[in-house]
């Protein structure tokens, strides 16, 4: 035991940066870094926060337990008058989906986005002190990605000046939205609006579900939850729920009107705001899941990296501290470093994407209170882009994360199971990742064909500004060592990206129709969309590196962690760098070179790196992923606590292993 425990901290030796400096780094402020250090620690040292034993809890155990957690929450928020960023903080590091997760990071939103200022004033003062809990139901059984194909109505009754929701087929039941199964009194529904016989398309309304004194559903209501879904814990303590109304009648002021509105006369009439600000919710929430994608791939980046150093298999003998013969740490082997060092960088690379993004959704809503809509359409491109990309990687990455752990991996007790079963529908929710990309490739398209017009692009396809040059330049690369060079490698990617963008056009125009085009040329497209997603994590990690960054060493760190993760990216994806002719084969070759040295020289760094993330063991909920690295004894422990070991003779034995085993040896007997 204590071998392991010495192991971890003499890799914690060899670290070759300020681990406290590179914390603020990861935080992104050093204010933001102390705030949520000291909620981790108020969560992980608070009972009501317990979550160790959430995988063998029954689903209605469950359910209750984190309807006690959210209740437990609110109470904390108020006892301690946590400001709203502390008590966000707070629901961060409590880490158990519940339906608080829906009402505050949707309904709230849309509530903002849809609502105009006098909605806003009734409404968000219910909301914020809980009068209400709301849900944001738009899916439909039948409708998911296409947004525009909902069924449920809401006809306008000039004569009561209400309008009417109604889901006129099964397949216009609302299904998936969270916290509506049991929870949610309120929710933003998602509806044809239709007035004077004519239909205007899908808009918010916001409906009353449940009553506010029983909780029974409304007339008109039926409600219920959808059943269990993949994993054990993870969404299982949130109850997605089913909804269908009958004719269910609410004031025409429950339409939420910044878009559009309809009069007392049933005059429906538009704003000068474009109608897409109506999946505005959307286009926040996306922002937040790049974060949240870079936290999900971090929790088990940490996990694999810590446990890689504590197992020891095979290898040479070495000798530990104190002179005893020991097996090969597995992280020393290259191929579990060319598995896990990648996606060490990846987190990173997510985090400053995530931290780009957010500034880029703050920018588009300053723009937008003044009536400049001008980057919305760059804004919905790189949320929905980079939600995709991040996810998608992020989903992955913790399943590679299990297997770099072996088979303790698998043990619900290493946390990865239900970290993946939690993150993986992330690939899903908000946008399907194949349908969202598809929309970056409309953009890109777009952007294509406009560059013909002398339009020039901006933001994130500034780059394509140059395609004269991008399509004819070729890589300087003659040695490994020019791979480090921050513009060999941007304009490596920007060539690859902006070919495979300009063949699609070029392809595009073989077909009969526009449409008929991008239906047959989908999967390029997407390649391109990926490619222009990944020059934009690619280029944002550069910036950042631009940037003045502090502490002994830290800069150093993230200059490797940048190139690993943009030669991984080339290494992963060499038939387009090679069939665009954006690199040569011997350029490829030279990049495999420089990427093996480059895991080589983060080695005695990745321990650090991975506490920089700066978890608590109560947040990362991994025996296996510990910070003292004390694995062994607590894998042990907690195999004693399952609920079969209860009992030495399990229940059962008598009606079906003693009666088999004694009718057994009766058959031998005779
Ligand atoms: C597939 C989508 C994006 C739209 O497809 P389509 O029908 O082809 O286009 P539209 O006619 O709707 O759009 C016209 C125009 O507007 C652009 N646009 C689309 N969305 C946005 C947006 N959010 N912001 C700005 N602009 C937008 C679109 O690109 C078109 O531009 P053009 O210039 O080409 O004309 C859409 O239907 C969609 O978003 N589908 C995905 C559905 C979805 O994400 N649902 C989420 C439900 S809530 C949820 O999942 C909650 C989960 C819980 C959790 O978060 O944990
Ligand atoms: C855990 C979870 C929580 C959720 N919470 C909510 C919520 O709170 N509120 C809410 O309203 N919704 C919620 N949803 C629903 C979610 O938004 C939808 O599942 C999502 O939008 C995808 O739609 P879908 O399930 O209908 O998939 P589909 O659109 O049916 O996709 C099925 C397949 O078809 C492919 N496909 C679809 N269209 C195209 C196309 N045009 N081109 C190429 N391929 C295509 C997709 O790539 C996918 O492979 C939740 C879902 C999950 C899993």
């Amino acid at each position: 035991m204590e071998r392991i425990m010495d192991h971890l901290a003499h890799e914690r030796s060899k670290a070759q940066f300020s681990v406290e400096e590179m914390k603020i780094i990861w935080a992104g402020s050093l204010h933001a870094f102390q705030v949520s250090d000291r909620i981790a620690r108020l969560v992980a040292s608070d009972p009501g926060f317990r979550k160790d034993n959430r995988a063998v809890l029954s689903r209605k155990e469950l359910f209750k337990s984190a309807l006690r957690k959210a209740a437990y929450v609110w109470k904390r928020i108020n006892e301690l008058a946590l400001s709203e960023e502390e008590a966000s903080w707070l629901r961060f590091y409590v880490d158990e989906l519940a339906y608080a997760y829906i009402h505050w990071g949707m309904f709230v939103p849309a509530i903002k986005g849809s609502a105009t200022e006098e909605q806003q004033q009734k409404w968000l003062p219910l909301a914020n002190n809980m009068q209400i809990i709301g849900t944001y139901a738009q899916t439909e059984l039948g409708h998911g990605s296409n947004v525009r194909g909902l069924e449920t109505t809401a006809t306008f009754d000039q004569e009561t000046d209400e309008f009417i929701i109604h889901s006129p087929t099964l397949t216009s039941s609302k299904w998936w939205p969270g916290g509506l199964g049991k929870v949610a009194t309120h929710a933003v529904v998602y509806a044809r609006l239709i007035t004077d016989g004519q239909d205007y398309g899908v808009h918010g309304f916001l409906v009353q579900i449940r009553s506010l004194d029983d909780h029974f559903p409304l007339p008109g209501v039926t409600v219920g939850d959808i059943g269990m879904k993949f994993g054990s814990g993870a969404f299982n303590s949130i109850d997605n729920g089913f909804l269908r109304f009958n004719h269910v009648r609410i004031p025409r002021n429950q339409m939420l009107m910044k878009v559009s509105r309809v009069t007392r006369q049933g005059k429906y009439v538009e704003s000068n705001v474009p109608k897409q600000l109506l999946y505005g919710a959307m286009v926040y929430v996306r922002q937040i899941i790049v974060a949240d994608a870079s936290i999900a791939l971090s929790r088990a980046v940490c996990i694999a990296t810590r446990y890689s150093a504590v197992r020891r298999q095979f290898g040479p003998p070495h000798e530990d501290e104190n002179g005893k013969g020991v097996e090969t740490q597995v992280i020393d082997y290259k191929t579990q470093q060319s598995r896990l060092f990648p996606l060490l960088a990846s987190a990173y690379a997510f985090r400053f994407v995530g931290e780009w993004l957010k500034w880029l959704y703050t920018d588009l809503i300053q723009k937008l209170e003044a009536n400049d809509f001008s980057t919305l359409p760059e804004a919905h491109a790189c949320t929905a882009g980079l939600k995709s990309l991040t996810t998608s990687a992020a989903a992955d990455g913790i399943k590679e994360c299990w297997k770099l752990c072996g088979g303790h991996g698998y043990l619900s007790s290493s946390g990865l199971p239900e970290l993946y079963a939690a993150f993986v529908p992330a690939c899903t929710y908000e946008g399907d990742n194949i349908v969202l990309l598809l929309q970056v490739s409309r953009f890109l398209m777009k952007t294509i064909s406009q560059l013909q017009t002398g339009k020039k692009p901006i933001g994130t396809t500034a780059y394509m500004a140059h395609v004269e040059h991008l399509i004819q330049c070729r890589c300087t690369v003659q040695k490994a060592e020019d791979w480090l060079n921050p513009s060999v490698i941007l304009e490596a990617f920007e060539a690859r990206a902006i070919r495979l963008s300009v063949a699609c056009a070029e392809n595009l125009t073989k077909f009969a129709t526009p449409l008929q085009g991008f239906s047959e040329l989908s999967p390029d497209l997407v390649e391109a969309a990926v490619a222009h997603c990944q020059l934009i994590v690619v280029s944002k990690f550069i910036e950042k590196l631009q940037q003045n960054i502090e502490g002994n060493g830290v800069k150093q760190q993230l200059e490797t962690l940048c190139n690993i993760y943009c030669l991984n990216l080339i290494h992963k994806h060499l038939g387009d760098f090679l069939s665009t002719g954006s690199i040569s084969p011997k350029q490829a070759s030279l990049a495999s070179d420089q990427l093996r040295s480059r895991y080589s020289k983060l080695r005695s760094n990745v321990i650090a790196l991975v506490d920089a993330f700066n978890y608590t063991d109560h947040f990362l909920g991994s025996v296996l992923g510990r910070y003292d690295g004390n694995v062994y004894p607590k894998l042990y422990e907690e195999a004693w606590k399952d609920p079969l070991n209860d009992s030495i003779v399990p229940d059962g034995y008598h009606e079906y292993i003693q009666p088999l085993l004694k009718q057994q040896l009766q058959n031998a007997r005779l």
